[in-house]
């Protein structure tokens, strides 16, 4: 790296992962030095907490960073080089209603997948704008690493919205799952691993798997994923456990059901909302779902932990870590900046790298990152079955965004009606009519 350092803000800072984060890039200082860190947020009072308990953390060890916490556009975005985005538009109550909505219609209720994804589509796209808009006003130079979910659907709005602007839409499910297939392979650093991969965000498939010297990890790694899925890849080194809460457990043990399907490629753990949505659906509790479970878990823990750090006055023995795998941000934005020409799983612009699929599409394949953006790695033709699915499943997240654009009611009742997880256009229309009561003030008007 040269001497520069770097200005950045996080959208978000009120989020359950800004900790995590802001400390990572204090850990990441040596390869990726920072002078300047401004949390923006347009919760205050949410806001507030995460950002006093860092401030006091940011004191006591890097009082050479200077820390601001904002509500205001202009001074999160002005001068800057970075904008790491985590926005979760209606926060956990909305997500609640994305979950429970579907649910009460024996449809499964998640995060992004099916009706829920969809309904947080609609109140993402807008806010996930509105920052692109104020970096561009006020620091026109630099870019925007974006993991607010949904990324499929925000990525094709901004390639619909915004299609020369500095964004980079990326998530962190195949890194997780690149961890994960390194700890069955007995190899340390995920980023030994060459792979092969294509799909859409959250619906995607490994297809080649290399060591650093070129050996082939597939045959090892299949065997794995034949007898317990994901689970062999959990690391149980201390501090580097992801996940213990036991939906996620559930689910990376499922992923051996959905390998069965393709023996011949390594599946996204999501793909289980599209091939077993009724499994899901008798496996979830309706009045108890992944969002009530976050709120229980992961918010009282980080909420928590910052109170007590302003309550002390000192940040130390408080218990907060770096997100030691959320390095791969620091990782992109080396690249970008510094020119490294590495590789990333990135939602990008099909335009031809997976030839026998519409080029239009937002698709996630790798990519080489350097100083002037991307360039993709041409994937090839894929299967009958995943030009299947992917084609219906593009089609949805096309239309979701046709409807946020046009405010078609029409739309949005065709994109439910066409995802794998709704059975019927009349189980369609009921949780669209359920999610425009909830998403009113947040989803354009619908006519
Ligand atoms: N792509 C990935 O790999 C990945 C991984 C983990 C989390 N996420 C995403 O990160 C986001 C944050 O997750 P979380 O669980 O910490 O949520 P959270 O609710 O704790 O935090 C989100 C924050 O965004 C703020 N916010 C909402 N709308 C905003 C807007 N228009 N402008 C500015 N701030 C706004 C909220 O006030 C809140 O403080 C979600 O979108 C989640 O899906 C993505
Ligand atoms: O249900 P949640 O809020 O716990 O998680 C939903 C997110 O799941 C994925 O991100 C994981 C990541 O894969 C894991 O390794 C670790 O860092 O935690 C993340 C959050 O749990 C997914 O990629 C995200 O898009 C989801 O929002
Ligand atoms: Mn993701």
């Amino acid at each position: 790296m040269s001497k520069k350092s770097y200005a950045v803000t996080i959208a978000g800072g009120g989020s359950t992962f800004t900790p995590g984060i802001a400390l990572m890039l204090l850990e990441e200082h040596d390869r990726f030095p920072v002078n300047k860190i401004t949390f923006y947020d347009n919760d205050a009072e949410r806001q507030e907490i995460v950002a006093k308990a860092c401030e006091i953390y940011f004191r006591e060890n890097a009082p050479e960073i200077e820390f601001n916490y904002t509500t205001d556009p202009e001074t999160a975005f002005t001068g800057i080089d970075f904008v790491l985005a985590h926005i979760r538009v209606g926060k956990y109550a909305m997500r609640e209603k994305d979950e429970k909505i579907p649910l009460k219609y024996g449809v499964l209720g998640q995060e992004t997948c099916g009706p829920g994804g969809i309904a947080y589509g609609m109140r993402s796209i807008g806010g996930v704008i509105e920052i692109l808009d104020y970096m561009e006003k006020w620091s026109p130079d630099a870019w925007m690493l974006n993991y607010s979910n949904p990324a499929a659907i925000v990525a094709e709005a901004c390639r619909v919205l915004r299609p020369n602007s500095k964004i980079i839409n990326i998530c962190d499910m195949p890194i997780d799952l690149m961890d994960k297939m390194a700890v069955m392979c007995g190899i340390k650093d995920r980023r030994e691993l060459q792979y092969s991969y294509y799909g859409l965000n959250h619906y995607g498939w490994f297809t080649r798997i290399y060591d650093k010297d070129g050996n082939d990890l597939m045959p090892e790694i299949k065997k794995h994923m034949a007898k317990n899925g994901y689970l062999d890849g959990i690391s149980h080194e201390p501090g580097q456990e992801q996940h213990i809460d036991e939906s996620w457990v559930h689910t990376f043990g499922k992923a051996k059901d959905v390998y069965a399907l393709d023996p011949e490629t390594i599946p996204n753990t999501y793909l289980k909302y599209y091939i077993f949505p009724d499994y899901v659906v008798e496996t979830s509790d309706p009045n108890y779902t992944r969002a009530n479970e976050v709120m229980d878990g992961r918010e009282k823990r980080v909420f928590g932990a910052c109170r007590e750090v302003i309550e002390k006055g000192t940040a130390e023995g408080c218990g907060f870590e770096a997100d030691a795998h959320a390095t791969y941000i620091v990782d992109l934005a080396c690249a970008l900046a510094e020119n490294t020409m590495e590789r990333f799983l990135l939602i990008v612009p099909n335009d031809g790298a997976v030839s026998n699929f519409d080029p239009t599409a937002m698709v996630e394949v790798p990519c080489i990152v350097g100083k002037n953006g991307y360039e993709k790695i041409c994937q090839g033709q894929v299967p009958q079955w995943q030009k299947g699915m992917l084609e219906q499943q593009v089609s949805v997240e096309k239309l979701v965004v046709q409807a946020w654009v046009e405010h078609s009611y029409q739309k949005l009742w065709q994109a439910l009606s066409l995802s794998a997880t709704v059975p019927s256009a009349k189980v369609a229309k009921l949780i669209l009519d359920d999610l425009i009561e909830a998403n009113k003030g947040y989803w354009p008007e619908l006519h």
